[in-house]
């Protein structure tokens, strides 16, 4: 299974390099590499039985050509093709070369779509397979596989060399689990599931294929996570914090507000956490504006008291300094020494701070991942707090961690992830959750508007601004490129300044500016010497400016649910009445539907539902990169019941002591080797 890709029969060293780039190194990367589609060819039909519209698989003969061209740079290349019976035509676009592959006589398989322009139905052709290639038994007659591919490898050789691989490896498939617990579950064994996964004798065959591997796969990923927090919490007792709270109560009795009862609650259960002496691992969720700020803020100062250092790590350089900002003004009467540390940081000042750490002057550090570089080192880190850990990466929370020894680690997040959701992104978290907003915040009054309707929300932030409150008019977001998004802004700010709102002062903010020159706008609009910020979604996450309350957000559609919440959420943080304007294409029904989900909903967690089933979990986080576990087959929400199995399982084989039994010596080394890819 672990032999090298170029040593199985057809691959050879240039296939080889060509797999390298789907990830594939040997026999084992080559047979978990999973068809993406299959294609139903048990039953080709005849010429005449076609139907326009459909996409099918015909066996043909090429009778004749002709090429014509429609119009400048487009070519037709017809073929007339029999089946033996009846006639019909394939059609290739541009692809002139077509006629000498099959010169007339060749037997062909084609797979198009159907349409019908005379009596005789036309295929245009996707995919085109010579009948009597070797190896063509493999691409007719049943499912067929489709797999993953890059340019050179076509999928009638990647067809033949799984199944040359399987064929030269199932004798030595070494089974993962034990017959015992398949039989449990029913599952079938690894080797059959393997073969039916790329060569299923029937949908019941992939079926089982499919629900085999997919628990397997799952069961090694908590296997993983479980075996790592295992460790993590045996090797050696954690951090036992001081029980002593005389600095803590003082800076709570010191904000200008009391804690809601979910804070008190939840400040409770971390420091339960931290006076034990088992390392922290706690998960901290609480919808936009549920006051996450004051509880971190309130577990650093617990660590800094007993003497140790806290850290917090923030995804964008924007949040970074505000946390800073906020730190220094809550803690101001308790003299600790704190800093931030970000990409933007100059040498000098930087060279300072690592040296506060690793002498431990500096108690608390706020930073964004600037705080995982290699050369940052503390003297005693006793607290790492993650804030908006979506962002950050299984990976990267590990390695603020092991700054330390075995320091307790708080994850914050506001996007409200349901809770079997949270088990797959974050592993073996405790969870705590902070469900209340504090008093008097009334929900954000949202309204759907076209694009032609903008004038009511121009009115609206007229009012408030002169009323002395302040809005951000958000611009459509444009994936993947930033400078288009920036000059997007640029463009509409300065519309809004000459056009819309001469009187006000309008700000700028976009991904595309220096740090420096960030901060300076932000802590403008802070001031209030902003009235109305145009902006990218760089403010989506935390920002907290409490006199603002319209949010405007243009191209509404092009934004996820629960993101837009987040957006929202940058308005009800007062008590002042705040509204939110979704503007989207005009005419766009299907938009305003799934936006409506926004207008009746206020619970992040009824949002993050409502999200998950329109666009699936990659969308909810983010982009796919942001810390979501990639699986070959499970899919989420799909796959929830199995991933809870897998957990219970995980578990009961690590405490039982089963895994360290021979016949799960397979399961636990794979394990292990998911571990270090993931670098735990
Ligand atoms: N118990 C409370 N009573 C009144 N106001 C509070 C309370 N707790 C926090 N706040 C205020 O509510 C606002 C939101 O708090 P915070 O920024 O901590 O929210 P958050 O949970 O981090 O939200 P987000 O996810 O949007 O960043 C802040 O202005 C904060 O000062």
């Amino acid at each position: 299974m672990n032999r090298p890709i170029a040593q199985v029969k057809y691959v050879g060293h240039k296939k080889a390099i060509k797999l390298s780039h789907l990830g594939i190194h040997t026999t084992r990367d080559l047979l978990y590499h999973f068809p993406r589609r299959y294609e139903d060819r048990r039953q080709l039909k005849p010429l005449n039985q076609l139907v326009p519209g459909e996409t099918v698989t015909v066996r043909v003969m090429v009778v004749s050509w002709e090429q014509r061209e429609l119009r400048p740079n487009l070519v037709l290349v017809r073929a007339e093709v029999s089946d033996g019976h009846h006639r019909g035509y394939a059609l290739w676009f541009n692809q002139p070369y077509i006629k000498r592959r099959l010169p007339p006589g060749s037997l062909v398989l084609l797979t198009g779509k159907v349409s019908r322009r005379s009596i005789f139905p036309e295929i245009q052709v996707e995919e085109y397979e010579l009948g009597d290639s070797e190896g063509s038994s493999l691409n007719t007659g049943y499912l067929v596989p489709f797999y993953p591919s890059t340019a050179g490898l076509t999928q009638q050789w990647f067809r033949k060399v799984v199944f040359q691989a399987l064929s030269e490896s199932l004798p030595f498939v070494e089974e993962t689990l034990p017959l015992k617990w398949r039989e449990r579950y029913r599952l079938v064994p690894l080797s059959k599931a393997l073969k039916d996964i790329h060569f299923p004798a029937d949908e019941e065959a992939l079926r089982q294929a499919r629900r085999r591997l997919i628990y397997e796969e799952l069961l090694i990923w908590e296997l993983a996570l479980a075996l790592h927090n295992h460790k993590r919490r045996m090797v050696a007792p954690g951090i036992a914090h001081s029980r002593d709270n005389t600095l803590v109560e003082r800076f709570l009795r010191s904000l200008p507000f009391s804690l809601t009862k979910a804070q008190e609650r939840v400040i409770q259960e971390i420091f339960a956490d931290m006076e034990a002496p088992r390392p922290m691992a706690r998960l901290l969720q609480g919808d936009v504006g549920s006051g996450k700020t004051i509880v971190a803020a309130a577990a650093l100062l617990k660590a800094a008291a007993g003497g140790w250092q806290g850290a917090l790590m923030v995804p964008t350089e924007v949040l970074a300094e505000q946390h800073f900002l906020t730190f220094k003004r809550l803690l101001a009467p308790l003299s600790l020494p704190i800093a931030l540390l970000t990409g933007s940081t100059s040498r000098k000042d930087r060279e300072k701070i690592l040296l506060g750490l690793e002498d431990g002057y500096i108690s608390i550090i706020i930073g964004t991942h600037a705080l995982i570089q290699q050369d940052v080192n503390f003297k005693a880190l006793g607290l790492a707090v993650i804030d908006e850990q979506h962002r950050f990466g299984v990976r990267q929370r590990a390695e603020l961690s092991s700054k330390g020894f075995l320091p307790d680690l708080l994850v914050m997040t506001a996007t409200p992830i349901p809770r079997t959701l949270a088990l797959v992104a974050y592993g073996d978290l405790d969870v705590s959750l902070l469900d209340e907003l504090p008093p008097g915040r009334k929900p954000v009054l949202t309204y759907v508007l076209s694009e032609s309707q903008r004038q009511q929300a121009y009115r609206l932030i007229a009012r408030e601004v002169l009323a002395g409150r302040q809005a951000y008019i958000v611009c459509p977001l444009i994936e993947e490129s930033e400078v288009l998004e920036a000059a997007a802004a640029t463009a509409k700010a300065q519309e809004l300044q000459t056009k819309v709102f001469p009187g006000f002062r309008i700000g700028l903010l976009h991904g595309r500016m220096r740090p420096a020159e960030k901060e300076e706008i932000m802590e403008r609009f802070r001031q209030g010497e902003i009235q109305i910020l145009v902006s990218t979604t760089v403010i989506e996450v935390g920002v907290d400016i409490p006199n603002a309350t319209v949010m405007m957000i243009e191209g509404a559609e092009r934004y996820g649910l629960a993101q837009l919440h987040q957006l929202r959420g940058r308005v009800a943080r007062s008590y002042y009445q705040a509204y939110c304007f979704l503007v989207t294409r005009n005419n766009d029904v299907e938009a305003k539907r799934r936006l409506k989900v926004l207008v009746e909903n206020h619970d992040g967690f009824a949002i993050a539902e409502a999200d998950l089933k329109l666009r699936g979990p990659g969308e909810l986080f983010g982009t796919r990169q942001h810390g979501w576990p990639e699986f070959r087959l499970a899919e989420f929400p799909r796959d929830l019941k199995v991933l809870e199995q897998a957990r219970k399982d995980a578990h009961f084989l690590i405490s039982s002591g089963y895994l360290d039994q021979p016949e799960f010596a397979v399961l636990k080394a794979l394990a292990e080797s998911k571990i270090q890819q993931l670098k735990l």
